[in-house]
């Protein structure tokens, strides 16, 4: 039931295909939602799943135009649902990661003198420098990546310092091509803001610092310091030198809660928000969906959308070129540990396509009886040999190999590891243990197993006598409605407390952004977000178990294979044309 009064907090997702609005109570029960969906609503901008790709050059881009026409229509789509926006005390929320927006200075003065009756979209075309961000899918920095890797001797350095190696997709080798590329249009720029920094900036009516969590997702921030790396911004822009960089980028707000200040005149005058609304900072949306639950140490969430992304809090700050470390959004001592994946969904969903149609009307019907039925690692008895693969139909970032599908198999020990192929039906080629329908179980194990592997030494024993794996698995996004696949996840990466489900799906990251913003407002003095956000969760309205989680003998048998998984792996990645 809607509540007639008290305060409201609203939260947003601004992802790669969505711009997703959530406004919930204080006591964190949603009461209105809406969105915009960029394909269905603004296809006329030319996107194609909310970007534009140039396949030559492994750009992948999206107009920031888009972005703002969005913001008006779902905050229009709200009003038709009857929002009370001058209950609203707090806004936050998130967005897709690395991206970066490159604004003029006339950008800043615009933004502050919004006119009600106009749009956002026709005020601020003078604002920006370069009418596109690059998205997170964007591979055309290999160069860059390179040279960020060397300016600190090696990658296990860079992750060292920033929680990452260098990666396509982070924002310090992105402004390092953009600046080669574009020299002129990197000096007509005043300011560049992340996606997240972005959406708080147009809120606040002027640009916004960066986040103390996403300004992890750029290479460019020494973490432990809490500075820029000097030596990494010099070398971004070279000539152009240190200082412009620096003021081009701003501060970094070192407490992801309170007020940045009150929302811009714009949006009380044109929906009437109260002027007493406060602009909490944004956050990345990774971190925001840590936020979408009390998550404790030892539980881990998994996002199964179009991309996997794999993520923990954790005291303990372990960078390795391998995965991600960012501070926590909220909590200062806390960090988030994450691996982000490109091959999630779709690659589920070319094998599931391979298949024979189901007579059901559940489309992965056929995949989940074959991934359920075949034993695990697809052997038919337990001496028989293991089967391990890779099912890359895009380029992977975890490793960083070309688009393919590797079939392997060992023992079921993990020795003797051998490539082996796919037994084509027609043909009655017996020399392959592998048929199509292996394919099914194989894969989830496979994407599950890469989550075990590197994640092995962030985990300890939940209680006596039980090895080192997670105490909850939590799982989001698309993939979690299935069934088959939560119980591979259960056998593989284990869960003493089993295997959860996210009531709110799809919308993660911005229920995280206005949990955000309430903890944000309402915080206590020193009240951490745990503290605040845990008393007020209610677990049975907002998670659901769905899995056994960890079953002994299953989970040891993936144990012994998992040597061979990394071998396998690093064989895939000695065959990449830059490694020969
Ligand atoms: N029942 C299901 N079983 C397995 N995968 C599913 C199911 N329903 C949806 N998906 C997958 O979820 C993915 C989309 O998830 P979503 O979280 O909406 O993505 P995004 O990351 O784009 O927000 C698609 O790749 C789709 O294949
Ligand atoms: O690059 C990363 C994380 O490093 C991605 O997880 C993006 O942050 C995903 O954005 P959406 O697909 O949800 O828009």
């Amino acid at each position: 039931m809607i509540t007639q009064d008290g305060p409201l907090y609203l939260g947003f997702d601004l992802s790669t295909q969505q711009l997703k609005a959530i406004i919930i109570t204080s006591d964190l029960s949603v009461v209105y939602e809406a969105k915009v969906d960029f394909d269905a609503d603004l296809s006329k901008y030319g996107i194609k799943k909310g970007v534009f790709i140039n396949e030559a050059e492994r750009e992948v881009y999206a107009p920031v135009a888009m972005w703002l026409e969005a913001v008006d229509l779902v905050l229009h789509r709200l009003v038709e649902k009857g929002t009370p926006f001058e209950r609203i005390r707090g806004i936050s929320g998130a967005g897709q990661q690395h991206g970066s927006v490159y604004w003029r200075s006339t950008g800043e003065q615009l933004l502050g003198s919004l006119k009600p009756e106009e749009s956002l979209v026709d005020q601020l075309k003078e604002a920006f420098a370069h009418p596109f961000s690059p998205n997170w899918q964007d591979a055309s920095t290999q160069k860059e990546c390179d040279a960020f890797d060397a300016a600190l001797l090696s990658e296990e350095t860079l992750a060292e310092v920033t929680g990452s190696k260098a990666h396509h997709r982070f924002t310090g080798p992105q402004i390092m091509r953009f600046h080669k590329l574009r020299p002129e249009v990197y000096r007509d720029t005043s300011r560049i803001t992340l996606v997240s920094s972005f959406l708080a900036s147009v809120f606040l009516g002027r640009i916004a610092p960066f986040d103390i969590s996403d300004v992890c997702g750029m290479n460019l921030w020494d973490i432990k310091a809490g500075t820029w790396n000097k030596a990494l911004l010099k070398l971004a822009v070279g000539d152009d030198g240190l200082e412009s960089l620096k003021g081009k980028l701003g501060t970094v707000r070192e407490d992801g809660g309170g007020s940045m200040g009150p929302i811009s005149r714009y949006f009380v005058q044109r929906y009437g928000f109260s002027p007493d609304c406060g602009i909490a900072p944004f956050t990345g949306d990774n971190p925001a969906s840590i936020l979408a639950l009390p998550l404790r140490p030892l539980d881990a969430m998994v996002s199964l959308g179009t991309s996997t992304t794999f993520l923990m809090s954790t005291p303990a700050y372990v960078p390795n070129p391998a995965y991600h470390f960012f501070n926590h959004p909220t909590t200062a001592g806390l960090y988030m540990f994450m691996l982000c994946y490109k091959n999630g969904g779709l690659a589920r969903e070319r094998i599931r396509d391979a298949l024979p149609k189901p007579s059901s009307s559940d489309p992965w019907a056929t995949f989940n009886t074959h991934a359920l039925t075949t034993a695990p690692l697809g052997q038919s008895t337990l001496s028989s040999p293991a089967k391990l693969g890779l099912f890359f139909p895009l380029p992977e970032i975890v490793p960083n190999v070309r688009a393919g599908t590797w079939r392997y198999n060992c023992a079921p020990d993990g020795s003797n590891l051998q490539e082996t192929k796919l037994r084509a039906a027609a043909q009655q080629d017996t020399s392959s243990p592998w048929g199509l329908i292996d394919d099914a179980r194989a894969i989830v194990e496979s994407q599950i197993l890469s989550l075990r592997l590197r994640s092995k030494n962030l985990v300890h024993s939940p209680s006596e006598g039980l090895p080192p794996q997670p105490r909850r698995i939590y799982l989001v996004g698309g993939g979690s409605l299935n069934p088959a696949i939560a119980r591979v996840v259960g056998d593989v990466l284990g869960g003493t407390e089993g295997v959860w489900r996210l009531d709110v799906g799809g919308n993660a990251c911005a229920l995280g952004g206005a949990y955000k913003a309430v903890w944000a407002v309402e915080r206590r003095d020193g009240e951490s977000f745990e503290e605040l956000i845990g008393e007020r969760w209610r677990e049975s309205e907002a998670v659901e178990k769905i899995g056994e989680g960890y079953r002994a003998d299953v989970w040891e048998r993936y144990g012994k294979v998992l040597d061979a998984f990394e071998e396998m792996e690093k064989r895939v990645l000695a065959g990449e044309e830059r490694n020969k």
